[in-house]
């Protein structure tokens, strides 16, 4: 079959929205606020009246009613232009600018189509604003039905492996597994010998560039990261899945904004809900998916993380044991990680 899947639909869409490009979602031509350009604005605007959703969180933090639940539709007046709309969705500025209103959203209608264009922002890393217009899809435009493709299938194929020492243990071996509907790649590292006849060390990592690669001292991920391969090396082996969940699923760019605002006050949790993302935007079965892929059926987890845990159940794979996992507490993370068991469960 040549024409393309829903998955393969939504996966375009994804990219159209980074590069700027409007999508066709049911009766709505939507754009990402991040990156449409201000001639595409005006154009659209010319086929009707605008409206800008963001997600309830972003809609709290505004103090404008949101209607829908989980996202609100503000009318776009007819002078806002590009500045108007990023201001609204992005919190850089609202403490030096608090006023963004008074906005008025709008009820009743069916939002199906909104809420398909705020998880395809989500999914492209991209601030969770969508501005579009009722309208028909120009030719040329990526055409989805109103429901989309809201909750991706996470089926990673293994795409190559291969043999690399490594400073923690020299017989290990890196597997590059890529989501099918072209999603993000995900690394599984076998450590030393790994034993599938018992419960195998396991560690779910995600990705943190600024912990991992340069060190950064506002978390613990980097220090996590060798404390689990050193401990796996200790134990004989383990796996390692280093998962591109960059910033907990909201991307780098994305990250290095909550960075910003938590360092005009806010903790971890409030500037995730002020950019319009939920406290943790991963979707953990992609770890088990990877596991049962690598033909493990039984973990001994390396987390403080019970969503890691309940997950794991869940999705059938059996956790044997927890194993704690705390390195690197810095005066610098302190803060973060005490935010992490007062608000997100995590344990001692
Ligand atoms: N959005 C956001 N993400 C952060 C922040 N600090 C760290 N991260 C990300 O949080 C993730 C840390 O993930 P994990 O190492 O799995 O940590 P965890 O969920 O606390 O679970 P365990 O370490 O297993 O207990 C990485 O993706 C980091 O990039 C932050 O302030 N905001
Ligand atoms: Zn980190």
């Amino acid at each position: 079959m040549l024409s393309p899947t829903p998955a393969e639909l939504a996966a375009r869409a994804r990219a159209d929205l980074r590069v700027g490009l409007p999508v066709a979602v049911g009766g709505l031509i939507l754009a990402s606020v991040e990156t449409l350009a201000a001639e595409r604005l005006a154009e659209m605007r010319a086929a009707g009246p605008l409206v800008l959703a963001v997600s309830g969180r972003r809609a709290e933090t505004l103090k404008a009613r949101a209607y829908d639940g989980d996202l609100a539709r503000i009318a776009v007046p007819d002078d806002a232009g590009s500045d108007w709309l990023r201001a609204v969705a992005d919190p850089a500025d609202d403490l030096r600018a608090p006023l963004k209103g008074p906005l008025r959203t709008l009820r009743n209608g069916d939002v199906t189509a909104w809420r398909t264009g705020l998880a395809l922002a989500k999914a492209a890393q991209l601030l969770p604003a969508v501005v579009g217009v009722e309208a028909p899809a120009p030719a040329g435009l990526t055409r989805l039905p109103a429901g989309g493709v809201t909750t991706r299938p996470m089926l990673p194929a293994e795409v190559a492996a291969a043999r690399v020492p490594l400073s923690a243990h020299p017989a290990s071996r890196v597997h590059v597994f890529r989501e099918e509907d072209g999603g993000g790649e995900h690394y599984a590292i076998e450590i030393g010998m790994v034993d599938r006849a018992r419960p195998v060390l396991t560690r779910l990592h995600s990705a943190c560039f600024t912990g991992d690669v340069l060190g950064s001292l506002k978390c613990d991920c980097g220090p996590q990261l060798h404390a689990a391969m050193a401990a796996m090396a200790a134990a004989g082996g383990g796996v390692l899945l280093y998962l591109n969940q960059e910033g907990r699923g909201i991307g780098l760019a994305n990250k290095m904004r909550a960075y910003d605002l938590q360092d005009q006050g806010f903790d971890t949790v409030e500037a995730n809900h002020r950019l319009g993302f939920e406290d943790d935007e991963r979707d953990f079965r992609l770890g088990a998916g990877l596991l049962r892929q690598l033909g493990i059926g039984s973990v001994r987890l390396m987390t403080n993380n019970p969503r890691k845990l309940s997950m794991m159940a869940a999705q059938g794979v059996e956790v044997a044991e927890r194993v704690p996992l705390h390195a690197g507490l810095t005066p610098e993370n302190a803060a973060y990680l005490d935010v992490k068991r007062a608000k997100s469960g995590h344990l001692e």
